[in-house]
């Protein structure tokens, strides 16, 4: 279980985002995040992966700390793909940095042969994301923090990615925390969703829309 026990958090200069908030994901769970925006959904999501260190509480998986060095099993997906990657590194290094993905895989991604020889300024945002999301798999991770991954996709694309995802992740058992304003994507996706706001998580039902 990932589990975020009692964490507080602020930048510098900054009221605290959060004091004291806990989550539990579980291996193989679907958990939906919405919150306005500025709320600190993609800083929770950060101090998940391990990105971001709590000012006090832990981020603990199977109770012991995250690790601090080697493969992240908490793998935080950005919205933005272009800002995950090096600009210089054609789309074959980035895609096999951490792990060598299947034909099969790409196939699932959508990922077409072509672009592996390209820079990632010659794919759309949207091609990019999926070469991002599928080079996070690398076996080892249990854990997706998805943050407004789908956001610049057109509907088909979407889908076509959150099947993929979903493919993957009922294969390898991973917990999967969907961040996104979009509550109606979180209940097709999730099986619960948590509402951040002033600081605190609160858990929706479907029928209620904050
Ligand atoms: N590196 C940083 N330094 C200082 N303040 C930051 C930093 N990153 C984020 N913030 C601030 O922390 C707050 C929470 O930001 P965060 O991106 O986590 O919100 P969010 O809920 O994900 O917002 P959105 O829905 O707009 O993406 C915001 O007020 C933001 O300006």
């Amino acid at each position: 279980m990932l589990d975020a026990r009692k964490i507080s958090f602020g930048f510098r200069s900054q009221t605290p985002l959060f004091s004291q908030l806990s989550l539990q994901l579980e291996r193989g769970e679907w958990l939906g995040l919405s919150g306005d925006s500025g709320m600190g959904k993609s800083t929770l999501g950060k101090l998940l992966a391990g990105l971001l260190q709590p000012q006090q509480g832990e981020i603990c998986i199977d109770s012991k700390p995250l690790p601090s060095q080697g493969l992240r099993p908490v793998q935080w997906l950005p919205q933005s793909p272009e800002l995950a990657v090096n600009p210089r590194w054609r789309v074959k290094k980035l895609l096999c940095e951490a792990w060598h993905p299947s034909e099969s895989l790409m196939q699932d991604f959508g990922i077409q042969p072509d672009w592996l020889s390209r820079l990632p300024s010659a794919l759309s945002g949207g091609e990019l994301q999926r070469v991002c999301v599928l080079r996070a798999l690398a076996p080892g991770v249990r854990y997706l923090i998805a943050d407004e991954i789908s956001t610049m996709l057109d509907p088909i694309t979407q889908l076509e990615l959150w099947r993929a995802v979903r493919k993957v992740a009922d294969q390898h058992h991973l917990g999967v925390l969907v961040i996104s304003h979009d509550t109606a994507l979180l209940e097709r996706l999730c099986t619960q969703r948590l509402h951040l706001a002033q600081g605190t998580l609160a858990m929706v039902t479907t029928l209620e829309t904050p």
